[in-house]
């Protein structure tokens, strides 16, 4: 599950335990859950961390739940049931009035990898963890906002054909090559120290969240339309 502490302006999101993370239904809830909490209480010069516990970030949405069905074609609404409630918390992160940042100190795979991605800044570690779309591995096809998000902040067609196409596990220096994360650090402890850096300094310029939000929304038209994130037009708040 996950647990949401504030320390100054900074947010701090954290997946506790030492299992995978597996994005099940009821840990999707208590990510929402989080996330509507960091919302209610955003004020001007907000910012968020996510980080976890343990090896992983998290490895994606949990494939046990979805083949404990029974059948294949239960198992696949299952996985369809994942894939459709996962969709809130990337367009709750998208819209999030704050910027975010994800602090993965151990492997995200697959939706974990989306969730990472789902931020407005990545930061890894150097020395463990793993980026890695499996779906390709699995046979599995990818849902249409999981395309938009990478079409979105990866910019580099090749990186994409790399990760997407060709399973690609890319660790923390690699990533930063590969322009997919801001940075690798040495140990968890590194990429936090790192991670509450970056937080503090954009938390400095206190920065109203509607606009910043409005603007990251601008950024990716074609995610935002596809997870119904509207564009509202800002009155100009201060001339
Ligand atoms: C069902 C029918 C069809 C359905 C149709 C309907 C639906 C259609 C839509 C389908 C939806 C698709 C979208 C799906 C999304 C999902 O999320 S599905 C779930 C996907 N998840 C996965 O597939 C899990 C993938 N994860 C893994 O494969 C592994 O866990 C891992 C991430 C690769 C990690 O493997 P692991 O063996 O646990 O790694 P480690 O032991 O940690 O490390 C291995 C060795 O590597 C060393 N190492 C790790 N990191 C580093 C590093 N950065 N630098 C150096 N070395 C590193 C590590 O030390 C290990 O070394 P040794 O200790 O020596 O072994």
């Amino acid at each position: 599950m996950c647990t949401v502490e504030k320390r100054g302006n900074l947010f701090i999101l954290t997946i506790t335990g030492d299992d995978e993370h597996r994005l099940s239904p009821s840990f999707i809830a208590s990510i929402l859950k989080a996330l509507s909490k960091v919302k209610s209480e955003a004020s001007p010069g907000s910012v968020l961390i996510t980080t976890s516990h343990g090896k992983f970030f998290s490895n994606g949405f949990d494939l046990s739940w979805a083949q404990a069905a029974g059948s294949v074609s239960a198992a696949a609404e299952r996985l369809h049931y994942m894939v459709q409630i996962f969709k809130p918390v990337v367009a709750e992160l998208l819209s999030l009035p704050m910027p975010t940042i994800a602090a993965i100190a151990g492997h995200a795979a697959a939706a974990g990898f989306l969730l990472a991605l789902s931020h407005d800044y990545m930061i890894m570690r150097s020395d463990r963890g793993v980026l890695y779309m499996s779906e390709v591995d699995l046979g599995l096809t990818l849902p249409d906002y999981f395309s938009a998000l990478f079409k979105s902040k990866i910019g580099s067609s090749s990186v994409r054909r790399d990760l997407l196409l060709t399973g690609m596990k890319v660790k923390g220096e690699s990533a930063v090559r590969m322009g997919i994360v801001e940075s690798a650090h040495e140990g968890a402890d590194g990429v936090m120290k790192a991670a509450v850096r970056l937080g503090e300094q954009l938390a400095e310029r206190n920065w109203n969240g509607e606009p910043y939000a409005e603007i990251r929304k601008s950024l990716y038209p074609e995610i935002s339309r596809l997870l119904g994130l509207p564009e509202k037009f800002f009155s100009i708040s201060k001339l």
